[in-house]
């Protein structure tokens, strides 16, 4: 489905599937979309940009009928190019690429975007907000990752939060999403959003308890948390 920027800026919650059954992925995705997410959160790796491998395209084109709302693919891959085509073939409406997954930034968004989805960017914990100065007018997202990537459960690191209000300027009235990943709970997501931050990727927080149920309340803390 085409997602268009949103000027009001409304907190988007995206739940990471790595935290769901791997085993009834289509359920779980029907389920978190039921009880209220706004985009669904794929977590793409590969092993070597990060110590973990998860998914490739097969399974975001497996998993395409099963979403009615956006499909958020964060590549935690590299190179990345060689494989954008197959995300955005698989129905992939936002593909993510880390700044630091190949030498080309400016290049591989303009791909994406030739592709017909929209561009983000992630920032690692230790890569500087510089990074993304040039080419702000070929992105559509900016990831500041909030836990160095590669697993879920992990702790937020507020050494983060800086960075969120330097992008957010950055950023100032383009139709940008400022959107942040790992350690998101009703604790840690208020500091985000009065950072600026307008689209979160919470994992853990979302499937714990392990049913639709408990997505439902679990999404609602985090919305609750930031209103
Ligand atoms: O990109 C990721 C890890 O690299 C995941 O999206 C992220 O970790 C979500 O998990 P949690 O909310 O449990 O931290
Ligand atoms: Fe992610």
């Amino acid at each position: 489905m085409p997602v268009e920027f949103d000027p009001a800026r409304d907190l988007k919650i995206a739940p990471s599937i790595l935290s769901a059954d791997f085993a009834r992925l289509g359920e779980e995705v029907r389920a978190i979309e039921e009880q209220g997410c706004d985009w669904v959160h794929i977590d793409v790796m590969d092993g070597h940009f990060v110590p973990n491998i998860t998914i490739g395209p097969d399974v975001v084109a497996a998993l395409r009928p099963h979403c009615k709302t956006v499909m958020d693919c964060h590549l935690m891959i590299s190179p990345a190019d060689p494989y954008l085509e197959a995300f955005a073939k698989a129905g992939a409406d936002i593909i993510t690429i880390h700044a630091e997954a190949g030498p080309h930034l400016d290049r591989s968004l303009q791909y994406i975007r030739s592709l017909g989805c929209k561009a983000g960017v992630a920032l690692n914990p230790s890569t500087p907000e510089s990074v993304i100065e040039y080419c702000l007018d070929k992105i559509d997202m900016v990831l500041v990752m909030t836990v160095n990537p590669g697993f879920g459960g992990q702790k937020f690191l507020h050494s983060q939060l800086p960075k969120m209000e330097r992008v957010r300027k950055m950023i100032g009235e383009r139709p940008i999403w400022l959107q942040i990943d790992g350690g998101v709970t009703p604790e840690t997501a208020p500091l985000a959003r009065a950072a600026g931050v307008d689209s979160m990727v919470a994992g853990s927080a979302v499937f714990k308890g392990g049913t639709p149920q408990h997505y439902g309340e679990n999404i609602a803390a985090i919305r609750k948390a930031c209103a």
